[in-house]
């Protein structure tokens, strides 16, 4: 079989969470592969920082954002309502090769770039009606790794982190969006440039 840069490596692990149910794959791009693919996407992705309301005033996310997806993938979070850009050919194959490696479909991809330690993500869950009752979201890292952390919604003591390096894919599915939140904290030193990619399956309204 031929080798290319691009392929993928299928050895990863499961996480033992209760009500969550996680699958880590480390080095799902080898770094060569994920670093020319953060380079493309940091200079190719038409970034915005959107503006969302928290409490009701207006607020600058902490980091550049875009959203890409089949055109009936439309999204609405924290106020926002996110209309897709079309597939590029590098994001579509990303796709291809984790829904080959899934084995589910997705028809819509967040793009988040943390440019540094300052940039972040508040805790949440990917719970939006849209997303179904169960969702499966992948979840790509490239570049710079910094530390994804979960804590339960109910239960205070159940919390769990886990750095997300340059390639690496991490599945979450079953109840881990209505059981837990996750975050991306702010960094006291500083770090690379970091780009994440969540892949979703957007349920279409019925009109
Ligand atoms: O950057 C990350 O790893 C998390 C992204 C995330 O939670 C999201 O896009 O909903
Ligand atoms: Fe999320």
């Amino acid at each position: 079989m031929q080798t290319s840069l691009f392929d993928t490596e299928q050895a990863g692990e499961r996480i033992t969470l209760e009500d969550a149910t996680l699958d880590f794959y480390p080095e799902f791009y080898a770094s060569a592969a994920a670093n020319q693919l953060s380079d493309h996407l940091q200079n190719a992705t038409p970034w915005r920082q959107e503006q969302i309301r928290i409490a009701g005033l207006p607020r600058l996310q902490p980091r550049l954002s875009a959203w890409y997806g089949d055109t009936e993938a439309e999204y609405t979070y924290s106020g926002l309502h996110l209309k897709p850009l079309e597939w590029s050919e590098e994001l579509r194959h990303i796709k291809q090769a984790i829904e080959q490696h899934t084995g589910h479909q997705f028809n819509s991809v967040l793009l988040n770039y943390y440019r540094d330690q300052e940039d972040s993500m508040g805790w949440h869950s990917d719970d939006e009606p849209e997303l179904g009752p169960q969702p499966v979201i992948a979840s790509l890292s490239l570049g710079g790794a910094r530390e994804f952390a979960l804590k339960h919604k109910f239960r205070k003591e159940l919390r769990y982190k886990i750095a997300l390096c340059n390639g690496s894919l991490l599945i979450m599915s079953g109840d881990t969006q209505s059981h837990w939140q996750h975050a991306i904290a702010k960094e006291k030193s500083p770090c690379q440039a970091r780009i994440n990619l969540t892949f979703r399956q957007i349920i279409a309204k019925q009109s």
